[in-house]
């Protein structure tokens, strides 16, 4: 037997791992120290070597994209089919067994994932049914709330209120919330995790087949799991099946959203005989990119402890740029990428990284205004744009007319001349009745409730779906699509929409059929145990996967693009080129991290995060001034830069003949950096960027940009009375002040 593909390309600590006889086991490692390697690996040597099949692994990874990773390094690996196997995310496979188990899980079989917009809008309708207001009680701190609950396992009849009214209120809400979701067979992401944790706990027979079939379970990046999931996976375990998990303490930031780091001394403590295998050598960074990232970490207490080292080249210093505002920083961005690219670099090689959502626009726009092509990973970018949404709604009708949601969202956009009157009325009924909107609505029309005029449009409305869901039957999920895209009249509405959006919209709604028609379904093996398994009809499943894989990189995949995401959705991955935009205090770290204890030393941990992606370099760029959700703020450099030793770091400044960036009072404070000094033509003015100047003609202003250099540069000036202006450096005469 040939296992040496197998073992060859470890290190002697990795090859004990994976080669170790089949029992509990904790790899517990650093960034880039090939943990993830470990575990495919591992797969690898239990089929070939213990002989295991596919049918019996099952292996959570962070992403259904790390999955599919996965999946292809077995392949390549042994050259077999994975087929059968069971990888992916632990939301991803919960539904899938859910999915499987509908009946016993007291779903029906076409049960709906509600997504994070779709469960506050239910939410809102839940607490406007109980005559909450929602100034008082926002609707969000009870979405957060009922999520917390659900990540911890609990339902609301477990959950003591005592004499709070506040916590009374909540559980009142929880209750009806969830007879809302049963009503309207939808199932949230936390729901997901609780139901299939129920399934097995409430139907022994389900539970010992899952065991039976999966004697082998690995988890990747077991750090951030919650109480449920860890759970769910000790439940599957039981005391025959053997779980190898993989993770670093030091990576672990999602403690916000309930992960508990503590899973991973709990899980030396209740398996059994768990054998601990570390990692320390990094293979993926420089020993720069390394020394940065164990310096800054070191601020934190209460490590498991672990030092990485690595045998290659300490390679460049990381560069630090100052930026005097977002702009500035985003152009700074997108030219060190285009030289890069010039340099005959993949664009795909390169990542740029921020601490908020928010922070994309601008990036964005720099990208887009130097056509440099980009995709936005992990950040429902597609599935999550409004036509798209709307689209989706309107097919989740087809599949399910009693899907309150989709109601909510359609019946009347495009507009129908359903008025908020009556669809409130139809709230109403359904309330009184204890039926579905759409159930409401059909009873409404033939009751003739409403008036003549609204009750026509209402009816309006039945008719469409009930022909697009006559239209759909034996057509093909492209087809399905195309036809209700088009007599909706979503298509048409946002074709008189003015302007780029509405043919922005128009292209997406398109783009919509092109994803239908690439779509091939979801994987659902048959179950060599007999156990039911009815295959959902392929509309369901695209529902399906167009919820669960939102964001993760289905814009246009076989495009070379440079990728931006949040440090959050980075986990796992690595890049050649990495950029760490807005390293400012207040923005990262996170200005909400310093009014909980604890979250301080998550959000070192997210650096850590951030810094260990990148392989050969590091940019780390911040900027004095931020314009960012709607305000203007100044920020210091974010701590965490003063945490990374001096010598690794090396300022960039500007060298074109004008500019002479704007000097930091903190660096005196830091008191650190190599400052070459910058160039001047002697002709010109030291004009800074932030720099006050004088105008003969507009009075006085703020240098805010500037573009190109010698006689063409132009420098952009706000003035205080004559507004924005773009100006000739060599005409314009400018006096600094
Ligand atoms: N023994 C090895 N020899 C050569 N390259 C290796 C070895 N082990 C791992 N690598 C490479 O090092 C990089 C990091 O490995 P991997 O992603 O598995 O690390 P990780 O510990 O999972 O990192 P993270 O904590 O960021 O998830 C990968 O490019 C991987 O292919
Ligand atoms: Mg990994």
């Amino acid at each position: 037997m040939d296992v040496s593909q197998i073992l060859d390309p470890l290190n002697d600590a990795q090859r004990e791992a994976v080669a170790a006889p089949p029992g509990n086991q904790l790899v517990l490692a650093g960034a880039g120290s090939g943990k993830t390697r470990v575990l495919v690996h591992r797969i690898a040597w239990l089929m070939q070597v213990e002989g295991a099949s596919p049918y019996s692994i099952l292996a959570v990874t962070f992403t259904n994209k790390a999955a599919r990773e996965m999946r292809a390094r077995i392949e390549e690996l042994l050259g077999v089919n994975t087929f059968g196997m069971w990888v992916g995310t632990f939301h991803g496979l919960a539904h899938r067994l859910l999915k499987a188990h509908y009946k016993e899980a007291n779903l029906p079989q076409n049960f709906q994932i509600l997504d994070s917009d779709d469960q506050l809008r239910l939410i809102k309708r839940v607490q406007n049914d109980l005559g909450l207001d929602e100034a008082k009680w926002p609707p969000r701190e009870t979405q957060w709330w009922i999520g917390g609950q659900k990540d911890e396992g609990l339902r609301p009849q477990y959950i003591q209120a005592g004499a709070d009214p506040w916590l009374q209120t909540m559980v009142r809400i929880y209750f009806a919330y969830e007879e809302a979701c049963q009503r309207g067979g939808l199932v949230d992401f936390g729901e997901l995790l609780l139901r299939a944790h129920e399934l097995w706990l409430n139907n022994e027979g389900v539970l010992d087949h899952y065991r039976q079939r999966f004697p082998h379970i690995l988890v990747d990046e077991f750090q951030d799991t919650n109480t449920i999931q860890y759970a769910w996976l000790r439940l599957l375990a039981g005391d025959q099946c053997h779980i190898t998990a993989v993770g670093d303490d030091d990576q672990s930031i999602y403690g916000w959203r309930g992960a508990k780091i503590e899973n991973i001394q709990h899980f030396a403590q209740d398996m059994r005989e768990v054998q601990t295998v570390r990692l320390e050598q990094n293979y993926r960074s420089t020993g720069t990119i390394l020394k940065a990232a164990n310096a800054v970490i070191e601020h934190n207490a209460g490590r498991l402890g672990k030092e990485l080292w690595t045998k290659g080249d300490d390679g460049e210093p990381i560069s630090l740029y100052a930026a005097y505002n977002e702009q500035d920083e985003a152009r700074f961005i997108v030219e060190r990428i285009e030289q890069w690219v010039r340099d005959g670099n993949p664009r795909d090689s390169v990542a740029i990284l921020y601490r908020s959502n928010a922070q994309s626009r601008v990036l964005e726009e720099a990208l887009l205004r130097e056509a440099v092509p980009y995709r936005i990973y992990g950040g429902q970018r597609f599935y999550e744009r409004l036509e798209i949404k709307n689209a989706l709604s309107y097919m989740r009708m087809i599949s399910n007319p009693h899907d309150d949601t989709a109601f909510e969202r359609v019946v009347n956009t495009p507009t129908r001349g359903i008025g908020a009157r009556s669809v409130d009325a139809v709230r109403g009924f359904a309330r009184e009745h204890g039926c579905s909107l759409w159930a409401a609505a059909q009873q409404m029309v033939a009751q003739r409730v409403l008036a003549a005029r609204a009750s026509n449009a209402l009816q309006g409305f039945l008719d469409l779906v009930n022909q697009l869901a006559a239209n759909a039957e034996d057509k093909e999920l492209d087809a399905i699509a195309e036809d209700v895209i088009e007599t909706s009249g979503l298509l048409e509405f946002h074709r008189k929409e003015k302007g780029e959006k509405g043919q922005a919209r128009v292209e997406n709604l398109k783009e919509l059929v092109s994803a239908c028609r690439a779509f091939d379904g979801i994987e659902v093996p048959p179950d060599e145990s007999g156990a039911e398994v009815e295959e959902p009809s392929l509309l369901d499943q695209f529902l399906d996967s167009a919820a669960l894989d939102a964001g993760e990189g289905q814009a246009d995949e076989f495009e070379e693009a440079v990728q931006l995401m949040t440090l959050h959705s980075a986990k796992g991955l690595e890049f050649p080129l990495v950029f760490m935009a807005g390293v400012e205090e207040n923005l990262f770290p996170h200005k909400m991290s310093a009014q909980e204890p604890g979250r301080m030393e998550e959000e070192r941990r997210l650096c850590y995060v951030g810094i260990t992606r990148a392989m050969q370099k590091l940019y780390i760029t911040y900027a004095e001034n931020r314009r960012l959700f709607g305000s203007e703020t100044f920020n210091s450099p974010s701590r965490f830069i003063g945490e990374i030793p001096p010598e690794l770091v090396h300022e960039v400044r500007l060298k074109t003949e004008i500019s002479r960036p704007m000097f930091n009072p903190d660096y005196g404070k830091v008191g650190r950096f190599s400052d070459p000094a910058p160039d001047f033509d002697d002709d010109l003015p030291p004009l800074a960027l932030g720099g006050r100047v004088e105008h003969r003609k507009f009075g006085e202003g703020t240098v805010v940009q500037f573009e190109g250099s010698g006689p063409r540069a132009r420098v952009q000036v706000n003035f205080d009375d004559a507004g924005s202006k773009w100006l000739v450096v060599a005409m314009a005469k400018l006096q600094p002040l």
